[in-house]
């Protein structure tokens, strides 16, 4: 069975209690915090910035994996490198030179990833493969939690699968593949499935009662993976 990881997206918790929802959720078995940075530029929202990442710092030694949806890309990249991120995702539609920034992200220490929309070729991938760490396929638009999971990214997730699996077959190293958007308990074994490793879920944690009950129901799904 492969290594699942459960990645619980601050976008749904509550904003007022950051630092006790982050332990709180860690606590539940979560294995990742999850880390939306909008900016009402590239996505018509905007949320946290590099002073939250380093609040809630101390509150956890989680990896904290921080998705910027923003443009441009490269200064906040690196504040949030140093507000204490362990990943950094990015859009590399935003960035304008792609190769610059993933080394801009890993130089500073930092695990790098690129993210995909719905409607974002793939092609982005080709001459990068062996900068990256993960990538993270997004499932719905960006821009806002609680939306409905699009179900076209099922296949772009098993091209991903498939190109990881290749590019690690034969050059080694470990590529995460991170799904977000709309990942539920009734849908988070067919996601897996398709070759997702690393599962965005904020609704589906942080608009329930009992977090440890709801992280509990996503792995005996995943369990059902052979
Ligand atoms: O990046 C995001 C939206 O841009 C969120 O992480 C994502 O949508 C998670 O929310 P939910 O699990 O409620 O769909």
């Amino acid at each position: 069975m492969p290594n699942f990881r459960i990645a619980p997206s601050l976008l749904s918790a509550d904003f007022a209690r950051l630092g006790e929802e982050v332990k709180n959720v860690i606590a539940a078995g979560a294995d990742i915090i999850h880390f939306d940075v909008m900016d009402n530029h590239y996505v018509p929202n905007l949320t946290m910035g590099p002073m939250l990442c380093e609040a809630i710092r101390p509150h956890t030694t989680a990896p904290i994996d921080v998705h910027l949806m923003v443009k441009p890309v490269d200064a906040l990249a690196a504040s949030f490198a140093k507000a204490g991120a362990d990943i950094i995702t990015f859009h590399p539609d935003a960035s304008d030179h792609v190769d610059r920034t993933l080394a801009l992200i890993k130089d500073a220490g930092c695990k790098a990833g690129l993210v995909f929309n719905p409607a974002t070729p793939l092609h982005y991938l080709d001459h990068v493969m062996d900068k990256i760490d993960m990538v993270l396929i997004m499932s719905v638009n960006p821009g806002f939690g609680g939306q409905k999971f699009i179900p076209e990214a099922l296949n772009k997730i098993r091209m991903v699968r498939q190109r990881i699996d290749e590019y690690t077959a034969q050059y080694g190293g470990e590529i995460w593949l991170e799904v977000d958007g709309g990942v539920k308990v009734d849908n988070i074994a067919q996601i897996a499935e398709a070759g997702a490793d690393t599962f965005v879920a904020g609704s589906a944690i942080f608009n329930t009662p009992d977090y440890a009950a709801t992280i509990a129901a996503m792995r005996a799904e995943l369990a059902k993976i052979a």
